[in-house]
C-alpha cells in the first residue's frame, strides 16, 4: 500500500453511497468500483501445506463458541484490493469469499469548519522575517537562510564523500540524490549548467569560419574574455562553496566533539539560517545525539522535521524515515537542506531507479532514507543493511499509526495503515539492530503516545510534548447549507479554501455542485490520475484555483502558506471503514501472539503479457514459469492475462520470485507486460488449533475496536452539538464561531484517556449511528471470519 492515494480513501471509494438524507448536492450514483473484482480469496483445501516454524509459544485462545448464523445483512461493498494466500508449495487457489455487508446509510448534515485566521505557524510567513522577495524582512532582520539557501552546496555525508559533480544544489527541489540510470542528462536540474562555457566554445568556433579575420579576431577576444570571465566567477562559486562545505564540516565535526547548545546553534545557523532552535527541537535532537529514543509531539508546522535532519548530520550510520504517504517522502525530500543526501524507496520507482538508490546507500551516499512501513515486510529491503551501510536512526512520523490500543490508528482511517502496527522496536533490532528511534507525531491521545511508546520501547521518561493545537485557528461549527456558506463571510474573503469529504462520490459531487451554482472548484481524490492530481495541487498553490474539494489523499504534504479555510463536509470518521476490517484482520493474525500467517507485500496480481522475441512456445521450453503462464493464462487479443500467485503457487515459487523472473524477460526484450489489481498476499505460518475460539478471540477484538470507533464518534458529534445547541456563548463564541468551546473540547480529548466514557446523552437524542445494530455488523464479521479462516477444514 505505498501510496500517495487517500491512504484508504481508495478503500473508502469502494464503500456504498451512504447518505440517507443526502445534503444539498444531488443523489450519489452508482459506485462505479462496487463491481470491481475485489474479493478475499483463499484455498482451505490447503490449509494443510507445509509450514514455517511458529513464531511464539501458543497461547490458550478463548474457549470455542459455535459458529455463529449466517447474518442476513446485505452484502459488503468489494474492496479495491484483493487478500491471497500465496503458496510456495502448494499449486491453485481456488475458493472465492465475498464479504457481507454493514448497514449503509450514515450521513451527515452536518459541516464542520476550520478556519485559518493567521496564515500559518511557519516563521517565514511573518512579513518581519526575511522572505525571498524581501530577504532583509520588514525589520531588517538579516536574510541569512536565504542567502544560505542559495548558497549551500551538498554534503553527501561527512564521512564519504561523493565526487564533486554531486555536490552541487538542487535547484531548489531539496537535495536527494538524483539517479541518472540512462545517464540522460536531460533528466537532471543541472544538465548542461557545468558544460555551458564548452558548449559556448563550440558555437564560437563552427561561426567562426563565417567571420571576416578582423571580425573573427575582435569577437573571438570577446568571446575568449567572456570565458575566462565566466570560468574565474565558476571558480569563485566553486571556492566559496568549498569554504561553506568545510564550515558545515567543521560545524558538524564541533557536534559530534560535544553536543552542545552553542554547537547545535552554529549548525543550525550555517545549515538552515534559522537564530534559535524552537520549543522542543533542541531537547529532541539531544536526545537522539544520545541514542535515547524519543516521543516527540510537536504541532504541524513546529518544525519536527529538522529533529531528524541535524542529528542525521552527525550520525554515523543511515537516517531511516518511515512515511506514510509517496508525496508525504517526495515533500520531505525536497525540504532537506543540500547538506543531506537523501533518498527514498517506493513501489512506484522503476526497478532500476530502485536499484540505484540501494546502490547509493550501500556506498553511504545516502544519509536520510525515506520509506513507507510496508517496505519492512520486504526481506530484500531488511538485507540492504549491512555492517558498513548500516542504520543509526530510525524515524517514525505519523507516530500515532503505531497504536494499536483500541486502534486509534484505525480510528484515524486517512492514517490507518497496519504495516504500521507491525513497527515495533523489537523487529527494528532483530532486524536493522537499530539503536534508536524517534517516533513523531502532531497529536495523539495520552493513551495512544502509552501504546506507542511501549511498541517502540520508549521509556515514558523521553516524551517531549509540546502544545498539541495551533492558536492560530477559528473554529465554527454549522449547519447550513455549503452553498450558503461558500457565499457568505467571512468564506467569501478568503483566498484559497479546501472543502473536505470522506467518499471520493462526494468530492465529485459537491465540487459538480458547486460549479453547477457559479463557483469555481476541483476535485481531488486518489482515483484521479496522478498527473492531473499534481496539476490541481499547482493550480491550487499557485492560486488559480480557489477551491478545491478532496479526500484526505489532499493536503499531506501541501505546503500552501495561505490556506484561508478548510471546511470538513463530513463529520470526520464514520463506520463505512469497516471494509477495512480483512486486512485489520490479517494484520491481527499476524502480529498476535501467534503467528498464523505471513503478510507480503502488496502486489499487482493481473498480468497481461506480450511476446516479442522468441515465440511463447519455443520459451516456454526453455522456461517452467512461460510454461506455467502459457497454461494458466487466458489469451485476449493476443495477449495472455494471468494470475500471478496462481503461476506462483504452480511452480512453487513466491509472488517476487514469479515478479523477478518477469522482470529479467523483460530485461532481456522477450516480453512486455501490465499489471493490475492489487492484493494483499499471504502465506500460512501456522494452522490454527481451534479455528471457532480463534474466530471469536478476533470477533471481541473486533468489537472492542468498533466499540471504540463510536464511542469517538460521538465524541466528535458531541464536540459539534455541543457547540450548535448547548454553548451559552460566554467565553468568546459568537454566531457560528466556537473556537474557544471547540479548543476546550479538543484539548480535554487529547489529555484523557481516549474518552470511553462519551456521554450517552447527546448520542442518544442526537446520533445517527445509534440505530444501527452492531450485533448484525459482528455477525457478518464473523461469518466472514469463518469463511475466511476455513470452514471446510472445520
Ligand atoms: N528553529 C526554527 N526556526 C525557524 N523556522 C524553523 C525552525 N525549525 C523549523 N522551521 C521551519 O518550520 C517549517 C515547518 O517545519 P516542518 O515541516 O519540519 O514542521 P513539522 O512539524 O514536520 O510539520 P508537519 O507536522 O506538517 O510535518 C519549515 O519551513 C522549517 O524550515
Amino acid at each position: 500500500m505505498e501510496t500517495d492515494s487517500d491512504s484508504g480513501g481508495s478503500h473508502i471509494s469502494a464503500t456504498p453511497p451512504r447518505c440517507q438524507n443526502p445534503p444539498s448536492p444531488p443523489p450519489p450514483q452508482t459506485n462505479t468500483l462496487s463491481s470491481s473484482n475485489s474479493k478475499v480469496r483463499v484455498n482451505p483445501s490447503h490449509l494443510s501445506e507445509t509450514k514455517k516454524p511458529t513464531k511464539s509459544k501458543p497461547s490458550q485462545p478463548a474457549p470455542p463458541t459455535p459458529p455463529p448464523p449466517p447474518s442476513d445483512s446485505t452484502p459488503l461493498p468489494t474492496l479495491p484490493f484483493q487478500i491471497r494466500r500465496s503458496f510456495s508449495q502448494n499449486p491453485s487457489i481456488s475458493a472465492f469469499n465475498s464479504l457481507e455487508t454493514l448497514p449503509a446509510g450514515f450521513c451527515s448534515r452536518l459541516a464542520s469548519f476550520t478556519k485559518i485566521q493567521k496564515p500559518s505557524l511557519r516563521f517565514e510567513n511573518d512579513q518581519s522575517l526575511p522572505t525571498p522577495s524581501n530577504p532583509q524582512g520588514i525589520n531588517g532582520i538579516k536574510s541569512d537562510a536565504f542567502a544560505k539557501k542559495k548558497k549551500q552546496i551538498n554534503l553527501v555525508s561527512v564521512d564519504v564523500p561523493l565526487p564533486p559533480a554531486k555536490l552541487r544544489k538542487c535547484n531548489g527541489e531539496g537535495n536527494f540524490v538524483r539517479l541518472n540510470l540512462n545517464n540522460n542528462k536531460r533528466k537532471f536540474a543541472n544538465k548542461g549548467k557545468r558544460n555551458k562555457s564548452f558548449r559556448g566554445k563550440l558555437s564560437y568556433r563552427r561561426s567562426k569560419k563565417k567571420l571576416n579575420k578582423n571580425e573573427t579576431e575582435s569577437k573571438g577576444a570577446e568571446d575568449e574574455y567572456g570565458l575566462i570571465i565566466e570560468n574565474l566567477e565558476q571558480n569563485q562559486k566553486n571556492r566559496r562553496a568549498a569554504g561553506e562545505l568545510e564550515l558545515v564540516e567543521d560545524a558538524v565535526r564541533a557536534v559530534k566533539d560535544e553536543a552542545s547548545n552553542e554547537n547545535l546553534g552554529r549548525l543550525l545557523r550555517l545549515v538552515y539560517g534559522y537564530d534559535s532552535f524552537r520549543d522542543g527541537q533542541l531537547e529532541a535532537i539531544k536526545m537522539v545525539l544520545d541514542k535515547k529514543s524519543t516521543m516527540l509531539v510537536l504541532p504541524t508546522g513546529a518544525g519536527k522535521s529538522l529533529c531528524y535532519q541535524i542529528p542525521a548530520m552527525i550520525l554515523p550510520g543511515l537516517t531511516l524515515v518511515v512515511c506514510p504517504l509517496v508525496a508525504l517522502m517526495i515533500d520531505q525530500l525536497r525540504h532537506l537542506p543540500p547538506v543531506i543526501h537523501g533518498g527514498f524507496l517506493s513501489s512506484s520507482q522503476r526497478p532500476e531507479e530502485v536499484a540505484e538508490t540501494i546502490r547509493l546507500i550501500q556506498v553511504g551516499a545516502i544519509k536520510v532514507l525515506f520509506v513507507s512501513p510496508e517496505r519492512f515486510l520486504n526481506a530484500d529491503f531488511l538485507s540492504i543493511f549491512t555492517a558498513t551501510s548500516f542504520i543509526s536512526l530510525v524515524v517514525v512520523d505519523e507516530a500515532h499509526c503505531v497504536s494499536e490500543c483500541k486502534s486509534e490508528s484505525i480510528n484515524r482511517s486517512h492514517n490507518f495503515r497496519p504495516s504500521y502496527m507491525r513497527l515495533r522496536a523489537s523487529l527494528l533490532r532483530a532486524r536493522l539492530n537499530v539503536e534508536c528511534i524517534l517516533a513523531m507525531t502532531a497529536t495523539a491521545t495520552t493513551t495512544t503516545l502509552r501504546d506507542v511508546m511501549s511498541a517502540l520501547e520508549i521509556p515514558l521518561s523521553n516524551l517531549i510534548q509540546k502544545a498539541q493545537l495551533r492558536d492560530n485557528l477559528q473554529l465554527s461549527v454549522s449547519l447550513s447549507d455549503l452553498l450558503m456558506l461558500m457565499k457568505s463571510s467571512p468564506f467569501t474573503e478568503v483566498q484559497s479554501i479546501i472543502i473536505y469529504c470522506k467518499f471520493q462520490f462526494e468530492t465529485d459531487l459537491i465540487s459538480r455542485y458547486l460549479c453547477d451554482n457559479s463557483i469555481s472548484v476541483k476535485s481531488y481524490h486518489s482515483g484521479i490520475p496522478a498527473k492531473d492530481r499534481s496539476r490541481i495541487q499547482e493550480l491550487f498553490c499557485s492560486n488559480k484555483i480557489r477551491v478545491v474539494v478532496a479526500t484526505v489523499a489532499f493536503g499531506m504534504g501541501l505546503d500552501k502558506r495561505d490556506v484561508g479555510a478548510v471546511i470538513h463536509y463530513s463529520l470526520p470518521e464514520s463506520l463505512e471503514e469497516y471494509v477495512q476490517v480483512m486486512l485489520t484482520l490479517l494484520t491481527c493474525l499476524e502480529l498476535g501472539e501467534i503467528q498464523y500467517l505471513q503478510l507480503l507485500p502488496e502486489l499487482n496480481v493481473t498480468c497481461t503479457l506480450n511476446f516479442h522475441k522468441t515465440t511463447p512456445t519455443l520459451l516456454a521450453d526453455k522456461d517452467k514459469m512461460v510454461a506455467t503462464i502459457l497454461k494458466k493464462s487466458e489469451t485476449k487479443q493476443g495477449q495472455y492475462v494471468f494470475d500471478i500467485p496462481t503461476v506462483a503457487n504452480s511452480i512453487g515459487a513466491t509472488t517476487i520470485d514469479v515478479s523477478n523472473q518477469l522482470l529479467n524477460l523483460k530485461m532481456r526484450g522477450e516480453i512486455t507486460y501490465e499489471l493490475k489489481d492489487p492484493a494483499y498476499c499471504y502465506t500460512i505460518v501456522e494452522v490454527p488449533s481451534d479455528f471457532c475460539a480463534l474466530s471469536a478471540h478476533l470477533t471481541k477484538w473486533l468489537s472492542e475496536v468498533e466499540n471504540c470507533k463510536v464511542r469517538k464518534l460521538d465524541r466528535m458529534f458531541h464536540a459539534a452539538v455541543f457547540a450548535v445547541d448547548v454553548c451559552e456563548k460566554m467565553h468568546g463564541c459568537n454566531g457560528s464561531l466556537h473556537t474557544p468551546c471547540l479548543q476546550k473540547n479538543t484539548l480535554d480529548y487529547f489529555r484523557g484517556d481516549d474518552n470511553c466514557d462519551v456521554p450517552n446523552k447527546i448520542g442518544q437524542s442526537r446520533g445517527r449511528y445509534v440505530q444501527i445494530n452492531f450485533q448484525v455488523v459482528m455477525e457478518a464479521a464473523k461469518a466472514e471470519l469463518l469463511n475466511f479462516a476455513g470452514k471446510d477444514v472445520l
